[in-house]
């Protein structure tokens, strides 16, 4: 069977970047979208904003919805104390297969636990099965007509608490045009746009910010 773009994304990390060091397998991922196959990381420029409100906010408790190849949660992981959790929801259960060797392979695994399926049927599964009390950050980077609905589906959980942070890839290209015109019109969130660029290209994008005031 021919290999898939994130068969090859796989193996490039598996041969070049060093077990153990998430810092090399999220620069190895960067090194091969850019130069070889490009593949939709958040990427290295937005990379670095997300470090930053990661750094501000510490989070314990964390959602990333979106997994793709474990890009993400390899870069957030890396950052987060000992005790802190990443449930990161994985549609596609061929991607989600690639993103568990990779966070593997970085030695990430103890802080990053992979959920299977549409995150419109897991979000209401959170507290109960997967024992989440509330959410300190959340990143939302799957498909762009799902960031407004599960925005509304995690606060009418409760999963959400005063200062809770959402924080949007791709609100400008490929953009997600409902998310943005109601949470930055909806008082209980403090909104921060990061204009940036889509991964490995010159096109323009942002990401969102969202503080949830309670
Ligand atoms: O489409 C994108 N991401 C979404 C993947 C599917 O996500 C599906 N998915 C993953 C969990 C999950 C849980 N429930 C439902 C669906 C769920 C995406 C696209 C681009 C992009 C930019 C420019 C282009 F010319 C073409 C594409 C860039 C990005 O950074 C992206 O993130
Ligand atoms: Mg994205």
């Amino acid at each position: 069977m021919a290999q898939s773009k994130e068969e090859r994304i796989l193996n490039f990390v598996l041969q070049n970047a060093i077990k153990g060091d998430p810092q090399s397998v999220v620069d190895t991922i960067d090194k091969y979208c850019s130069q070889k196959e490009w593949a939709m990381n958040v990427g290295d420029e937005k990379g670095l904003i997300l470090d930053k409100i990661l750094e501000e906010t510490k989070p314990s408790a964390l959602l990333e919805l979106g997994t793709y190849c474990g890009y993400s949660a390899v870069r957030i992981a890396r950052l987060l104390k000992p005790s802190a959790c990443l449930l990161t929801i994985e549609f596609n259960p061929d991607f989600a297969a690639i993103a568990k060797q990779m966070i593997e392979f970085a030695g990430v695994q103890d802080k990053v636990k992979i959920l299977e399926g549409p995150s419109e049927t897991i979000i209401p599964q959170l507290k109960k099965k997967h024992e989440v009390d509330t959410l300190d950050f959340v990143f939302l980077d799957h498909w762009k007509d799902r960031y407004l609905p599960d925005t509304i589906l995690l606060l009418e959980h409760g999963l959400l608490r005063k200062g809770s942070v959402i924080l949007a890839d791709n609100v400008v290209c490929p953009g997600a045009p409902d998310f943005i015109k109601y949470i930055r019109n909806n008082n209980s969130f403090e909104c921060t746009n990061y204009p940036s660029h889509v991964e490995y290209m010159k096109v323009k994008d942002a990401m969102e910010k969202a503080v949830f005031l309670g």
